[in-house]
């Protein structure tokens, strides 16, 4: 289940990122040099208040969003010399999205939801099917994957929702409060199957929780403080 980021390198680096919103007296200046190194198989917390800039570093590290100064490795690569096109192939290759909620489609199977960004990605449906049914299984889901999204638990939804985050082996896999709607029990369940893929599949993972009792089980803990990123 490896991925393919080359052997001893950053899965996520980001060099002195800046990150300003408008202008003149009205500017609000929110990533003002923030750096990140995170390695293959890492599980990192990201703990900061409400408007420190949580978003605004998981779109920036997702190349969702451009900063204004400053550098975002994925794999090595630097994605600001990027094209749009290369941008978006980069982010359908080699990062993984998981938010508070699902954003399963709902007229497909389990099995189907973690089959489609690797039919996007241009895999044979065979293999991508192999492939999404070792992934389900891991989550322990291998009994539902007929099952649509309405016929699966919260926990179950997220767990696909999981499999499918990491079905292309990206670099990097964002997750922004994964386990914010479920209670503290399924929260904990999904978050231990999380925590346990990421590892397996070599991805680097960058969580936004505030639930101190899953940050505690990560690797590292980091907080954004005057816009830079510091080790808690
Ligand atoms: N497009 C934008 N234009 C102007 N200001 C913005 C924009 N996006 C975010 N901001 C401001 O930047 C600050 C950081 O926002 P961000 O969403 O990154 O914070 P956050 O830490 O994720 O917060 P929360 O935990 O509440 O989601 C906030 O004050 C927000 O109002």
């Amino acid at each position: 289940m490896a991925n393919k980021g080359e052997a001893g390198g950053a899965a996520l680096r980001l060099e002195k990122v800046e990150r300003h919103y408008g202008d003149g007296e009205s500017r609000l200046s929110i990533l003002t040099g923030a750096s990140l190194v995170l390695s293959p198989g890492e599980v990192v917390a990201l703990v900061a208040p409400s408007g420190a800039g949580k978003s605004t570093l998981l779109h920036i590290a997702g190349l969702l969003d451009k900063p204004d100064s400053g550098e975002v490795y994925i794999g090595g690569r630097e994605a600001g010399s990027l094209t749009d096109a290369e941008r978006t192939e980069m982010r359908r290759l080699h990062i993984g999205f998981v938010y508070q909620f699902h954003h399963l489609l709902p007229e497909f199977t389990a099995l189907e939801n973690v089959m489609m960004p690797q039919l996007i990605r241009g895999l044979d449906r065979k293999e991508a099917a192999a492939r999404a049914e070792q992934l389900l299984a891991y989550m322990r889901l291998g009994e539902r994957v007929k099952h649509r999204p309405s016929e699966l638990s919260g926990g179950e939804q997220q767990r696909v929702a999981i499999a499918r985050a990491v079905a292309n082996a990206p670099h990097v896999l964002l997750a922004d409060e994964p386990t914010g709607n479920l209670d503290p029990k399924t929260s904990r369940y999904v978050f231990e199957a999380l925590t346990a893929l990421v590892r397996a599949s070599d991805v680097a993972a960058l969580i936004v929780t505030h639930n101190m009792d899953l940050a505690s089980k990560m690797d590292r803990r980091i907080t954004l403080s005057g816009g830079k990123i510091v080790e808690v």
